[in-house]
């Protein structure tokens, strides 16, 4: 019975080594701050003003209500959507929030909650294109220009949807819809949620169809794999939050702007 037959001992992962240390449902009142990874760039759910740092949302009022309910005070950690998993599953955060869509992909490195919105991507145009571009048809025709941001399911959808029309992507998901209102491009392709809010604030855009989607999805809340405890806590407080008016309330605030 040699050393040489025993298997070398995995290193433990952060998430690991995280996992160790309890459950977060003890642990969030225990340091009384909830740790929230969120990008900051996507209205109505998170967005930091440049200026102050300040986060604001619907998702951002919720983060504060799930804190609150833990006897904690959340605590925001900057993120962008091509790492937001990879950031939740070292152990960086407890929790992802803001307008983050349940993808099968992020399922294989994370939880997530009982989801609080059913989307789907929608088209936003110049208000004078809102007939012209109503079908994946008629937005996949060569000599239109599809504009998307990077790193999460957008990008996914136009990539597996635009093969004729021209593809960009922009960088900074908080300027990406003046590309379409100054002309640089004629399609975004987003969830209706966003795009219904942004043709609130600007009159130049219009959302083609958003009770009729190109796709369906689910918001949810990301979650580490393992923590069955802090899972259900959280998905019990959803389900509240969405039954009791609390996230309902957050959204017409939002929408009024
Ligand atoms: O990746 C996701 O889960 C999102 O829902 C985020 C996402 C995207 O799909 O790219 C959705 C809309 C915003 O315009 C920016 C990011």
């Amino acid at each position: 019975v040699g050393s040489a037959s025993q298997p070398e001992p995995k290193r433990a992962s952060a998430a690991d080594r995280e996992q160790r240390r309890g459950t977060l449902l003890d642990r969030v009142p225990e340091r009384g701050v909830l740790r929230v990874c969120t990008t900051g760039d996507y209205r109505p759910f998170s967005h930091r003003d440049p200026k102050s740092g300040t986060y604001t949302g619907i998702d951002i009022k919720m983060a504060g209500d799930l804190a609150k309910s833990l006897d904690a005070k959340p605590s925001f950690v900057p993120t962008t959507w091509a790492t937001l998993v990879d950031d939740l599953a070292a152990g960086r955060c407890d929790v992802g929030m803001g307008g983050v869509s349940v993808t099968l992909a992020r399922a294989r490195q994370a939880s997530f909650s009982e989801p609080y919105l059913t989307d789907g991507k929608t088209p936003i145009v110049r208000c004078e294109d809102k007939d012209r571009y109503r079908t994946l048809e008629d937005i996949d025709q060569p000599g239109v220009r599809v504009v998307v941001n990077p790193g999460g399911t957008n990008e996914q959808f136009a990539r597996a949807h635009v093969t004729q029309a021209t593809l960009t992507v922009h960088p900074d998901n908080t300027t990406i819809f003046d590309e379409i209102i100054e002309g640089r491009a004629d399609v975004m392709m987003t969830d209706a949620s966003e795009t219904r809010y942004q043709s609130a604030i600007h009159p130049e855009l219009c959302a083609v169809h958003p009770d009729q989607p190109f796709s369906f999805s689910e918001k949810a809340y990301v979650l580490p794999r393992g923590d069955a405890q802090f899972k259900e806590y959280v998905d019990q407080w959803v389900h509240l939050a969405t039954h009791d008016g609390t996230y309902q309330k957050y959204e017409d605030e939002w929408m009024k702007r």
